[in-house]
């Protein structure tokens, strides 16, 4: 698969999500925070959610159900064109432009690491393969993490209808644990 092929993919995956009626993108943001209990995490880890743009699942009321359990959330900011960091996510605290037409903490909010990650995704296949905007953002900050010594857990967020036959997985890629969309948490088999 070139990049041109990957490319079309991505706007395909896209345009389907774009084309969902605007009101069961609300109903299927909110039933997606009812499956939140298959998230299976102890109190005070850290998970890194994010405020939607365009047309992508609204996580918030999954993330407010996480947080009731316990979670400390954090989204991602752009440091500079190709680099994300995850502020807190601190109820209250005003939200500031964060690059790339989104909105999150500011410089001020403390820097987490997250433990688990909720990714925004344009397509995702059956294998736990995924495509985002085609930035690298998130690819990029899984390969620091790494470094780091850390191996955050990937659960991809997106409408079923976002779901794509084949996607090749390049070096970089690092497969989802699972993906949630409005039909519940489907896991991938990470061990083959
Ligand atoms: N809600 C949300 N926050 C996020 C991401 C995301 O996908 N969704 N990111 C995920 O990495 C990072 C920001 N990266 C982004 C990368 C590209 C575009 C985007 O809309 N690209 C347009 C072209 C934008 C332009 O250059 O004018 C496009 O792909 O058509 C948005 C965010 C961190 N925060
Ligand atoms: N660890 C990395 N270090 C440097 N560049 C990377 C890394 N991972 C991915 N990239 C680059 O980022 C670009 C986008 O990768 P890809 O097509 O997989 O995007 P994506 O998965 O849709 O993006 P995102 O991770 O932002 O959701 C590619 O040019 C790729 O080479």
């Amino acid at each position: 698969m070139n990049s041109s092929a990957k490319s079309q993919l991505r706007l395909g995956a896209l345009a389907q999500r774009d084309g969902l009626d605007p009101v069961h993108r609300v109903e299927w943001s909110i039933a997606v925070a009812a499956f939140a209990d298959q998230i299976v995490f102890d109190p005070g880890t850290v998970i890194a959610g994010y405020m939607p743009i365009r047309s992508e699942l609204d996580p918030r009321p999954l993330m407010q159900a996480l947080a009731l359990r316990g979670a400390r959330l954090c989204a991602p900011a752009l440091l500079d064109r190709t680099t994300i960091a995850f502020r807190e996510l601190v109820k209250g605290e005003a939200l500031t432009n964060t690059g790339f037409g989104t909105i999150g903490p500011g410089p001020d909010a403390a820097e987490l690491k997250p433990d688990i990650i909720l990714l925004p995704l344009a397509g995702f296949d059956r294998m736990g393969n995924r495509l985002g905007y085609g930035a690298g953002h998130y690819d990029r900050a899984i390969a620091r993490l790494h470094e780091e010594g850390r191996t955050p857990r990937l659960i991809g967020i997106a409408f079923a209808t976002q779901q794509l036959p084949h996607i090749d997985a390049e070096p970089h890629d690092v497969p989802l644990e699972a993906v949630l969309t409005e039909n519940g948490l489907r896991r991938f088999n990470t061990t083959a």
